[in-house]
């Protein structure tokens, strides 16, 4: 066959590459970018996009009903994460920005702002240093559908939205007893937060707007918005419940937002199985093997199938195994490394078991360069490994294991 007709042998290091540096990741955010700003000279666009890197810092948006605590959870995430937070308070009191100036005249004529104006302010603040930086959390921001689209046209897009929820009736009691420090704008409860110092207990105010009517009206808008507005944000919504204790809501939303949404990046998997004689790794590693497509690599079948193969290596491994002797790591990793190269393995991905046994090999693997994108440890229990090696029994004709009451093993 001539090397045009041969198959392309993708070196096994690239895939790794792309995967240890988030290549996909990067060119895929850098597209977006590209195409939602076309800037006129797309090249220093790239350049600025790729040293700016803050494809990493926390792009949050916070919805809920009135009382349902979203400034609440969004200073508590704003502290925890270090980052900014932005509310429709902070946004009209912008200085030095015409078009607060703007905004704050339309809220006093009309107490509303429009839409684009709002979305307006909020482009305008994300393009500060401080969030290109160390990123943001919208508070209650988008209120409409047409905010959203005004959002999304802009490229203002979150990486993680919340929605927090709960009965109405429970917001309504809530937001009764709602207080706010006039100096810290910190947000208390007087049955649920209340603070402990004196001094904050006196200067606490009672903010507009919580009485049962005015909740009651701000919750039938927010029911007919909502619902108009989640369709946006398929993947990266997480329905939080605001029935709880403060703290809970807390950490579900904190766990949510640092988690990362699964990568559209092709991925192919390096499975390491570890554990001890008789965990079950070589019937594991088949089943994987079977259900994902991988290359099912069992250390000690591969160093007998160099010895039958009559490879370089074939007398050398055999003259250890007459002897009963462990085969040397480096000729373990001139067998492994000659499989893990084949395009099988660096296409469909491998399972890997029996080595490494220690941390030594260990190093050595990924001095190699083959670093496992998911490793499992089977752990069971002594009394469990010694009546299953026990009652192993392997088939001399296939070389199967198994043990009585075990399922059939997946090559059936
Ligand atoms: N009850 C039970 N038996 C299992 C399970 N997994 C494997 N076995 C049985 C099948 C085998 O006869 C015996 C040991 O399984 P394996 O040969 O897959 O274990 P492993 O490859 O870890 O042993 P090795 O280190 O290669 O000697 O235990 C399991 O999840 N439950
Ligand atoms: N999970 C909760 N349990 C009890 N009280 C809460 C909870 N979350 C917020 N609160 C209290 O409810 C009131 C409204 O909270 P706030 O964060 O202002 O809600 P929102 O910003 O959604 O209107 C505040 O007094 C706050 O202390």
């Amino acid at each position: 066959m001539d090397a045009t007709s041969a198959p392309h042998r993708i070196p096994a290091e690239m895939p790794q590459y792309g995967e240890a540096n988030h290549i996909f990741e990067l060119m895929q955010s850098m597209l977006e970018q590209l195409l939602i700003h076309q800037p006129q000279d797309p090249i220093p666009f790239m350049i600025e996009h790729l040293h700016r890197d803050n494809d990493h810092v926390p792009k949050i948006i916070i919805l809920g009903p009135p009382a349902s605590g979203k400034t609440t959870i969004a200073m508590w995430l704003c502290k925890h994460l270090n980052t900014n937070l932005l509310t429709r308070g902070t946004l009209l009191g912008k200085e030095f920005s015409s078009v607060a100036e703007e905004a704050r005249k339309q809220y006093q004529r009309f107490k509303k702002v429009p839409d684009s104006l709002l979305i307006q302010l909020v482009q305008e603040r994300l393009m500060e240093e401080d969030c290109v930086r160390r990123g943001w959390i919208l508070d209650g921001i988008p209120q409409t559908r047409e905010q959203v689209l005004m959002m999304q046209t802009l490229g203002l897009a979150p990486r993680h939205v919340i929605v927090l929820n709960a009965p109405d009736s429970v917001l309504i009691e809530r937001n009764l007893g709602k207080r706010i420090d006039p100096v810290t704008r910190e947000i208390y409860h007087t049955t649920f937060d209340w603070p402990r110092e004196a001094e904050v207990q006196n200067r606490l105010l009672e903010p507009e707007g919580i009485s049962e009517v005015e909740t009651a009206r701000k919750l039938l808008e927010y029911h007919r918005s909502i619902i108009r507005i989640l369709p946006s944000y398929p993947r990266i919504l997480k329905a939080i419940s605001a029935d709880q204790p403060c703290v809970d809501v807390f950490y579900q939303a904190l766990t949510y937002v640092q988690t990362s949404h699964r990568s559209n990046a092709p991925f192919t998997p390096r499975v390491l199985l570890c554990g001890p004689m008789g965990s079950g790794k070589s019937l594991q590693a088949a089943l994987l093997a079977q259900k994902y497509g991988l290359v099912n690599i069992c250390c000690g079948q591969l160093l007998r199938e160099a010895v039958e193969d009559q490879s370089k290596l074939s007398e050398l491994i055999q003259s250890f195994f007459d002897k009963e002797m462990t085969v040397p790591d480096d000729i373990i990793l001139k067998v492994l490394k000659g499989r893990l190269d084949r395009p099988d393995c660096v296409h469909k991905g491998w399972v890997l078991h029996g080595f490494p046994r220690d941390l030594d090999q260990a190093h050595m693997l990924a001095s190699m360069g083959y670093s496992p994108n998911r490793v499992f440890f089977l752990n069971v229990p002594l009394d469990s490994i010694l009546e299953r090696l026990t009652l192993r029994r392997v088939d001399p004709v296939t070389g199967e294991r198994r043990s009585p009451g075990v399922f059939p093993s997946p090559h059936f």
